[in-house]
């Protein structure tokens, strides 16, 4: 039988995205996206599509296309839940921040309450699939939760992994490297496999389709970030050393790289990588390592969080010292607060450390990021709980234009690679900053050659002077 009604809890980053391709792809399909934040369901649901909840490129164009035709966005859990033959679970999972695992370990709250949810719901058999990142082994707990409903429903649960990323998440869902598709060895698990593979084979090539157990699929979601993360940490490390000796970070990665063992992508040094997902899948890595004994494992990965941490921490560090070991009421000017380009996402993002730093430092920053909204900003500041919220909106302030943001700064520091900083008119900026005028590049996107001809001090991670 195929699947005609599909429901996906959590209308988030992951959720709305993933859905509406699904939708898109598959118009004999029902999907609704259901989540318990009504001000989210209405936002999916806004006539202006250039107020939806997440922006991604084309996104809008897919949700115009889809939306009332057979993609739905609700705020009826249940209803949606009831008439679903295939129920998604895309609920955030975050590090937990009380009892024991915390800091470390996910945070199953949200994802129980589905299940149980899911349980005392259901009327009839259904597919179960998580698409949120989850420890390994926690389908078991799940079906656990599922299968003493007591009303005789039969659930499978398979996993599905998402790998799509921000910025690129709808060209990612229409053409992914590959799905990802774990269930039981059983004859009903095979079938449910074998239902949600028909989904996606609407439009991935079936070579593409890789279907594993259980396990596996979790464990190689947690595999995979720990793997994309180890990359830019590993190339961070390297541009520390770039910088003392005078290589240059492009170089040594475009050399890497053309080893065709090694691979071009993934090695732009940074000011370190943000992102809801790396820090903390990795964290939930080493608990599960921890968690079984293995120490040595357990501190393999938590160095690619350690370094991390380190190359925000040594950016905010050399712009006091480049300012004359003192940045005490100056004005630097942040160009980015995401924590990459093209994405609204500010979760985890090295421009709230190196903000957070500077302002200990008595710092006047002032902010410039195309897509990133004041309240949010102030918000993520507030969350550090470093200062109060009153101090940080007067040492911080946000601009909606960037040439206003760099106007009287000492410095500029480039936290996003957004792809309109690199055609600016620079001379106009630095004709109206502080002299000596530096600009700090974290991205390292900027023409070094022109800056330094306009006259300023031009700093990029992993070159040296
Ligand atoms: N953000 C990303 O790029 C990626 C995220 N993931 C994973 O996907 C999962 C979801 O991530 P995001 O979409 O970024 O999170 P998110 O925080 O943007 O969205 C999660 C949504 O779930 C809703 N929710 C929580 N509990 C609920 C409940 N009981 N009933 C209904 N709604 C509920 C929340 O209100 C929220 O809107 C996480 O496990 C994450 O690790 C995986 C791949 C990429
Ligand atoms: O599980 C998740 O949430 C997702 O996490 C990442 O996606 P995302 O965090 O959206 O974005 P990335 O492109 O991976 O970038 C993450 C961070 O690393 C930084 N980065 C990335 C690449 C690079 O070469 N250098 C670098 O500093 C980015 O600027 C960003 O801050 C993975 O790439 C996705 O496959 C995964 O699905």
């Amino acid at each position: 039988m195929s699947i005609k009604n599909i429901c996906c809890i959590g209308a988030g980053y992951v959720g709305g995205p993933t859905m509406a391709v699904i939708a898109q792809k598959c118009p004999h399909i029902n999907v609704t996206v259901v989540d318990i934040n009504k001000e989210r369901i209405a936002a999916w649901n806004n006539d202006d599509l250039s107020s939806l909840p997440v922006f991604e490129p084309g996104l809008d164009l897919i949700i115009k296309e889809a939306r009332g035709r057979n993609l739905f966005f609700s705020s009826n859990v249940e209803e949606s839940i009831d008439k679903a033959d295939m129920i998604f679970i895309s609920v955030n999972t975050p590090t937990k921040t009380y009892g024991k695992g915390k800091g470390m370990a996910a945070d199953l709250k949200y994802i129980e309450l589905c299940a149980r949810q899911i349980a005392s719901v259901s009327k009839n058999n259904k597919i179960v699939v998580e698409k949120s990142t989850l420890p390994v082994r926690t389908a078991s707990a799940i079906k656990n939760i599922l299968d003493n409903t007591g009303n005789g429903v039969q659930f499978q649960i398979l996993s599905n992994p998402e790998f799509l990323a921000e910025g690129t998440a709808v060209n990612d869902l229409l053409m992914p490297d590959r799905v990802l598709i774990g269930g039981d060895n059983t004859k009903e698990g095979q079938k449910a496999v074998n239902q949600l593979v028909e989904i996606y084979s609407n439009w991935v090539p079936k070579n593409k389709i890789l279907t594993t157990n259980v396990w596996s699929s979790e464990l190689s979601k947690l595999t995979a970030n720990a793997f994309l993360a180890q990359r830019v940490s590993s190339i961070n490390a390297m541009s520390e050393i770039c910088e003392k000796t005078g290589a240059d970070i492009n170089e040594v990665a475009q050399a890497i790289g053309m080893d065709s063992r090694i691979g071009p992508k993934f090695l732009k040094a940074s000011v370190g990588f943000g992102g809801s997902c790396f820090q903390k899948d990795i964290l939930n890595l080493v608990y599960i390592a921890k968690s079984y004994g293995l120490d040595e494992v357990a501190d393999y990965w938590e160095q690619v969080i350690i370094m991390n941490e380190h190359q925000k921490q040594r950016f905010s560090d050399n712009i006091v010292q480049t300012l004359f070991n003192t940045v005490s009421g100056k004005k630097i000017a942040f160009l980015g607060w995401a924590f990459k380009k093209d994405t609204n996402d500010t979760r985890e993002s090295a421009a709230i450390k190196v903000a957070d730093n500077l302002l200990s430092e008595r710092a006047l920053v002032s902010v410039y990021d195309p897509k990133v909204k004041k309240e949010r900003i102030y918000a993520d500041l507030e969350n550090l709980k470093t200062r109060s919220d009153e101090e940080n909106k007067t040492l911080l302030k946000v601009h909606t234009n960037a040439y206003e943001a760099c106007k009287d700064s000492h410095a500029i520091a480039v936290l996003t690679e957004w792809d309109e900083f690199v055609n600016y008119d620079w001379a106009k900026i630095h004709k109206a900053m502080q002299k000596p005028a530096f600009i700090f590049d974290g991205r390292g996107i900027l023409n070094k050659d022109l800056l330094e001809n306009i006259g300023f001090s031009y700093y990029k991670i992993g070159s040296g002077y």
